[in-house]
């Protein structure tokens, strides 16, 4: 089943390809193109899944959510930041927001 192991699994996958043959492998080709390359290919991809949610396409929705998912880990990677530190980061939100919590805590 897919679970956020799969993006952990992924994030390696990313890791390991980074240095292959850029003719073999989609990620050390982004790698060999560069961050701008990495950080329009994001962009790119945020636009298409944009595109894809206001067409009320389902199908098409869930595949470029994956790509953009797939790309972020790719920029995340290429800036040296782990994919543990971005859960992190939503586990502490977690803890800190929430308008009904913030209310209690100011009450
Ligand atoms: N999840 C993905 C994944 N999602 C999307 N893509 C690629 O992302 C690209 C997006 O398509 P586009 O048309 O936008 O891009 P393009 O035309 O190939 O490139 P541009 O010249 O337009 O920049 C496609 O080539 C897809 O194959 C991915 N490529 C690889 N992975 C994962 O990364 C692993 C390693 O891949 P390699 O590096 O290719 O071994 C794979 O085993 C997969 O698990």
């Amino acid at each position: 089943m897919a679970t956020s192991d799969t993006l952990q699994r992924l994030e390696a996958t990313i890791a390991a390809r980074r240095n292959a043959d850029p003719d073999n492998s989609y990620v050390a080709k982004l790698h060999a193109r560069g961050l701008n390359k990495i950080a329009q290919k994001l962009g790119e991809e945020a636009t298409e899944t944009v595109i894809a949610a206001l067409a009320e396409d389902r199908a098409a929705l869930v595949g470029e959510a994956a790509d953009l998912l797939f790309h972020l880990l790719v920029l995340l990677g290429a800036k040296d930041i782990p994919l543990t530190d971005v859960l992190a980061e939503l586990d502490r939100r977690e803890g800190v927001s929430g308008i009904a919590e913030k209310a209690a805590r100011n009450s």
